[in-house]
């Protein structure tokens, strides 16, 4: 039998569906309800009830304390009188949690203080999306990093069982140059593999015209194309200018505009690149302090992390960020992606960054694309969902360690994203268990475990229960 400390098992998993129970309380009629969290099985004015017409005041309190925000009995959107007191009133207001003290003269009076916290969970969470679009890039993003070649029959099983758990896009490859890239110069075999797939969109990466017309042969039918906010990490990545990337991604549009192709474009804002370079210039590159060393001998690849700002450029304000995504939206990309590459953002760059760009670009056009390095991408991911985006991308088993740079870990992990927006009761159409079955194929197959926190731990549960003899 497990005991408290282990973790639920998937069947098992609080499905809070918290943004419908907000809006069902606001009319103030009782539905029955089954409720897998036990919460009686009626509600009335936010209490918990056996039936319509008995409600059970002592539920109150416990419910209270539990889940504050379920005794909602008034969309408090409307209210202005609350909201006005929250954000005028608090001293120590912040930006997006209306947390202010003005709350605590509420502390004597139960119900006004009970009132106000439903408020503030309220806007914590009302403001969240009742739907994501998660993009999967683990076999693109993931991959590419990998220092021993995935063979392509891996890659193709990869994207079919991910095509099998309700994912709606997956990002299966890159068109780019096998020398820059050697994991991913199978693409034009994976791509006449699953192309074909049904009801999934397969968007590759293709820097230039060449990878264009070679990602169309291949079958592809959606494009991105990726830009840097920084001079010097726009070289190193793509070989060029940030301007001279905007002319030739205008090329890319352009061609995929004629063929009807959507494209969407990637912008990266904490530039995590590689230069490579010789060892006499060693010395200037060491921002964190940190210097990652390459496997190969004779060309020190430094990885560098410019979230304290580019070594040669300084600072890269959101504004530049903003630039680039305008200028990728403008020439045409149905989706900005904004890239944190190696996870050096947090809420408190996050935010202020999605704000520049949300002033140039519509947010339902823009994505968030966040690395785990830092273990900051949910805290991150979360922010940005109750700014109102509504895309994430996120790579399977947390897919996408670079080999090279030690400490720098891949994107944040698909079942992490999918288990936490099942806990905010915001719909994806993925099924975690599936879903953990392909990350368990490719992590068996990689011989290291997935990074994912909840596949670690339902996996637990499931070898457990496996072990329990009957
Ligand atoms: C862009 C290039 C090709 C320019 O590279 P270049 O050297 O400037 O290009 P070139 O025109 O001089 O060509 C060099 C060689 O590459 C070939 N070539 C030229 N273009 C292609 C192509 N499309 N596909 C295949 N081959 C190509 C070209 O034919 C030539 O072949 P050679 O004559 O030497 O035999 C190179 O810099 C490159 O491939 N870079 C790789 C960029 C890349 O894939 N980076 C990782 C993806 S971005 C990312 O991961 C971040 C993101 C998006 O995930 C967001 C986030 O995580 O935050």
């Amino acid at each position: 039998m497990s005991s408290l400390e282990e973790p639920l098992g998937l069947d098992k998993l609080p499905s809070m569906n918290t943004i419908d129970r907000i809006q069902r309380f606001s009319s103030g009629s009782c539905r029955p309800r089954v409720d897998n969290l036990g919460m009686g099985n009626c509600w009335i004015e936010g209490r918990s009830c056996r039936t319509s017409n008995s409600c059970n005041e002592d539920d109150e309190e416990y419910t209270a304390e539990t889940f504050p925000w379920k005794i909602q009995t008034r969309d408090l959107s409307q209210d202005d009188s609350f909201s006005q007191k929250s954000l005028t009133k608090g001293r120590k207001s912040m930006k997006f949690g209306m947390i202010d003290d003005s709350i605590s003269d509420c502390q004597s009076s139960p119900k006004c203080h009970t009132k106000d916290m439903q408020g503030l969970a309220y806007k914590f969470l009302n403001s969240i999306p009742k739907f994501v679009k998660i993009v999967e890039v683990g076999p693109r993003d993931g991959l590419q990093n990998e220092k021993n070649i995935v063979p392509t029959s891996v890659k193709i099983e990869l994207i079919h069982r991910l095509a099998s758990t309700g994912l709606s896009v997956i990002e299966a490859t890159s068109f780019v140059s096998p020398k820059w890239v050697p994991q991913l110069a199978d693409a034009n075999d994976v791509m006449q593999a699953v192309h074909n797939l049904r009801g999934i969109r397969l968007p590759v990466l293709t820097p230039n015209l060449k990878g264009f017309e070679a990602a169309m042969a291949s079958g592809a039918r959606e494009v991105a194309i990726f830009a840097s906010a920084s001079e010097s990490f726009s070289k190193s990545n793509i070989n060029c200018s940030i301007e001279e990337s905007l002319i030739r991604f205008r090329a890319v549009t352009r061609a995929a505009k004629q063929l009807s192709i959507p494209v969407r474009g990637y912008a990266f804002y904490f530039l995590f690149n590689y230069f490579k370079i010789t060892s006499n210039n060693c010395a200037s590159i060491s921002v964190l302090g940190k210097q990652y060393l390459s496997q190969s001998a004779q060309v020190k690849v430094y990885y560098v992390s410019c979230v304290a700002g580019c070594p040669v450029e300084g600072p890269i304000p959101p504004s530049k960020v903003a630039y680039v995504a305008k200028e990728l939206y403008d020439m045409g990309c149905f989706e900005i992606s904004l890239g944190d590459t190696i996870g050096v953002g947090t809420p408190g760059t996050v935010v202020p960054m999605l704000l520049a760009v949300m002033g140039v670009v519509p947010i339902d056009k823009i994505a968030v694309h966040f690395h785990d390095t830092y273990g900051q991408s949910l805290p991150n991911i979360l922010v940005s969902l109750q700014m109102g985006i509504s895309t994430v991308d996120s790579s399977v088993a947390g897919l996408g360690g670079c080999p090279y740079a030690k400490g720098a870990s891949g994107n944040v992990a698909t079942e992490d994203v999918v288990y936490m927006l099942n806990g905010l009761g915001v719909k994806t159409n993925v099924d975690l268990g599936k879903l953990m079955l392909a990350g368990d194929f490719i992590s068996n197959h990689l011989g290291r475990p997935s990074t994912s926190k909840t596949a670690i731990a339902l996996n637990r549960v499931t070898s457990n229960a496996s072990k329990i003899s009957y």
